[in-house]
């Protein structure tokens, strides 16, 4: 089964980078996403080669937002990839079966292109306006969702469906009710200085009284 709460690294340098990423994990995220956007190939392969290391250390989840090929070098757990990026199918070629490719959308249209092209998890964006990530889709919302998985439920489509975008403490209990199967979080994670309340709260809401 896949963790149900996915951490996004924030961070100009690889050293906050590497501060956030490792707090996330002392506090209780058991899954990193490394997005470290528009730097030199040499200061994400530093990131990554810690992160990696970090990652095992802790038992966490590793994945790496875009660059399939540093996914490769590293041995990541998998990659997300996003409606402008690489393609699923060909990052599979790339990856092998056994990766976890996660993949963007936005509309139930987009859910169909990546489900078909075989992605393992969606990442549905964004619920709300959000600073950290520029050039937003447009927003879907709490109704959104609920119609977004309704046409899935439709259309027998099974897919882990993680809810990405703005997502705070007080969304969740909403949000776990139209069906996600968990959630993608960076600003309220890194932002937080009670982060291992804040995650303990975050896992209490995803997952209800089930023990992990
Ligand atoms: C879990 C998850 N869902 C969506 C995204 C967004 O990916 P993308 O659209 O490629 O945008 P960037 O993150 O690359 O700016 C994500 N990263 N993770
Ligand atoms: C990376 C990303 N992708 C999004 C999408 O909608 O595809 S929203 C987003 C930012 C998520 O961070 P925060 O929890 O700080 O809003
Ligand atoms: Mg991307």
């Amino acid at each position: 089964m896949y963790n149900k709460l996915q951490y996004i690294s924030q961070g100009e340098s690889v050293e906050e980078q590497l501060y956030n990423i490792h707090s996330a994990l002392d506090n209780g995220c058991d899954w990193i996403q490394m997005r470290f956007k528009h730097q030199k190939p040499k200061k994400a392969f530093a990131l990554a080669e810690s992160v990696k290391f970090l990652c095992e250390e802790y038992l966490a989840n590793f994945i790496i937002n875009d660059d399939v090929h540093l996914a490769k070098q590293f041995n990541a757990d998998g990659i997300h990839l996003g409606l402008s990026d690489m393609g699923v199918a060909e990052a599979r070629a790339i990856l092998g079966k056994t990766k976890i490719i996660g993949a963007t959308a936005n509309t139930f249209e987009d859910i169909v292109k990546q489900v078909n092209n075989g992605c393992d998890y969606i990442g549905l964006g964004p619920f709300k306006f959000t600073k950290t990530k520029s050039n937003l889709s447009p927003i879907i919302g709490l109704d959104g969702y609920r119609s977004i998985i309704d046409k899935m439920k439709d259309s027998g489509i099974e897919i882990p469906l993680y809810a990405i975008g703005g997502i705070t403490l007080e969304d969740l209990e909403n949000l776990v009710q139209t069906g996600i199967h968990g959630i993608a979080i960076s600003g309220i994670i890194t932002k937080s200085d009670q982060k291992s309340k804040l995650i303990t709260e975050l896992n209490e809401k995803l997952y209800g009284n089930v023990i992990i």
